[in-house]
């Protein structure tokens, strides 16, 4: 008799508990540790405090993201808030000899899509950040989930952090997605389903042909977005397509090393027979085009359908959607087709890849933004703009009346200058689509990137597989 078949978290997180610990936890070591301007401040405060120093500085990287403005590079943020904490980074990593990627290296961005891009992501490895979209990285068959700033203090100390293991949950996929139809439509379409908290305290592996047939930017847009389904993380099993996507990277292995590592990677996938505590099965040729009507991810429907009608809902859910239909300046019952947007944001950590700025482009190719829009195009990191720019992606979002912005987290959520005003409507690629998310009063529909690309032509919400 053999070992019992086991889940790929379970693979995972055995390889990386330490010891057990009271409670049912564990504590459990950490191999990378990305950290943002927001979340580490206070946590590095605390390791001054007790006089105690970065454990591994190797396994850490730092940049800065979120407060980060995206119209220029040159010269001092203006927003004081803004500023002192890109600065107190800059300080803390200088004092504790981290590694940080500075805002005027090329490789800037999005930590979420730079970590990838280095090639410091890795299968099987255990990575953490200050920062619940750390989930993306499960796209590589590591094991990524984001922390709060006690515990971002505790990895800089001690690369080790107590964790109760997460219960496992399969979403399989079946079949492959239909032309312009994408990984964000796949995923919002899960989210749909599930609800914001249907996943809560799992770890949710994607499986199956849907997932196989994505891409690497794909398989990431799904992973980023398992936390508005409640999920711990995301995981998929890495193949010879996240292979080939990381070899050559800046810090993947090289030559010999990076053929031992891909056969070590291989083993990193679930058991015929392993057990899942849930398990759902979606059919990806039946996906369309979605769109978020409210003000929470799970508030999504298919281009084309009618928002809900608060009456014909039960009590406990009528009031809430009575409130995000009032707050998106909705009826009851009305369709998103054709609705009049002002904004349009192209980005984030979800579609801010060069796949996504692809995908936008041939929509927009040859065709002028709206009039009355304004539109965004926010790559996810210096890499992503760089290469835009060589293959004429960027021309062509310029030639439509886009504007062509530096590395960031942008209009994604407001800490930076790049917001909705009260009451602006938006298409937008990123992830979520909560009250004031985009700055106060903005009105955030979240959708994918050719659908928002078509928007910003149409100046409406439209279907793009007819636009
Ligand atoms: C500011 C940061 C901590 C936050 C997160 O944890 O995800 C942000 O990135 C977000 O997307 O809401
Ligand atoms: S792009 Fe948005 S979701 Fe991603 S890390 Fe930045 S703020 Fe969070």
């Amino acid at each position: 008799m053999g070992s019992p078949p086991r889940t790929l978290f379970r693979k995972i997180w055995d390889a990386h508990a330490i010891m057990p610990l009271q409670d049912g936890d564990w504590l459990l070591s950490i191999d990378r540790h990305l950290v943002n301007e927001v979340t580490s401040p206070q946590a590095f405060e605390g390791l001054r405090n007790a006089g105690r120093r970065v454990r591994r500085p190797d396994a850490t990287i730092a940049v800065a993201d979120h407060n980060v403005p995206t119209d220029r590079r040159d010269g001092p943020i203006e927003d004081p808030a803004s500023r002192l904490q890109v600065e107190t980074l800059e300080q803390n990593v200088t004092e504790f000899q981290v590694p940080y990627v500075p805002l005027t290296d090329p490789a800037q961005g999005i930590v979420h899509v730079i970590g990838p891009e280095l090639g410091l992501t890795l299968p099987g490895m255990t990575i953490v950040c200050g920062d619940s979209h750390t989930s993306t990285h499960g796209a590589f068959g590591a094991l990524a989930f984001g922390i709060g700033t006690s515990e971002v203090e505790h990895v800089l100390a001690t690369q080790a952090l107590r964790q109760k293991p997460a219960k496992s949950f399969l979403v399989q996929v079946d079949n492959v997605l239909a032309p312009g139809v994408t990984a964000k439509d796949l995923v919002l379409a899960i989210i749909g389903t599930l609800g914001t908290a249907g996943a809560t305290g799992h770890v949710i592996e994607y499986a199956g042909p849907g997932i196989e047939a994505l891409d690497m930017a794909g398989r990431m847009t799904v992973c980023n977005m398992s936390i508005e389904a409640g999920a711990r993380a995301g995981l998929i099993a890495p193949d010879e397509v996240a292979f080939a996507w990381l070899e050559g990277r800046p810090m993947t292995p090289k030559g010999e090393d990076f053929e031992r590592a891909k056969d070590q990677w291989r083993a990193l996938r679930s058991d015929s027979g392993a057990q899942y505590d849930r398990a759902v099965r979606i059919d990806a040729s039946t996906v369309v085009p979605m769109v978020t009507w409210g003000t929470s991810p799970e508030a999504v429907i298919t281009i084309g359908s009618p928002v809900p009608d608060p009456a014909d809902l039960n009590p406990s859910a009528r009031a809430q959607a009575a409130a995000m239909l009032d707050y998106m300046g909705l009826k009851p019952g009305q369709s998103l087709d054709d609705l009049p947007i002002d904004m349009v944001f192209i980005g984030s950590c979800t579609n801010g890849r060069i796949e996504d700025l692809r995908m936008a482009a041939k929509v927009v190719k040859g065709r002028r933004v709206a009039q009355n829009v304004r539109a965004l195009v926010v790559p996810g990191s210096g890499a992503v703009k760089a290469q835009a720019e060589e293959e004429g992606l960027a021309q062509i979002f310029l030639q439509a009346g886009f504007e062509w912005r530096e590395a960031g987290c942008s209009m994604c959520l407001g800490m930076n200058p790049d917001r909705l005003a009260p009451g602006q409507r938006c298409a937008a690629t990123s992830n979520r689509n909560f009250e004031g998310r985009q700055g106060p009063g903005g009105r955030t529909h979240l959708m994918s990137p050719p659908m928002a690309a078509a928007a910003a032509i149409h100046g409406r919400i439209v279907d793009v597989r007819k636009a």
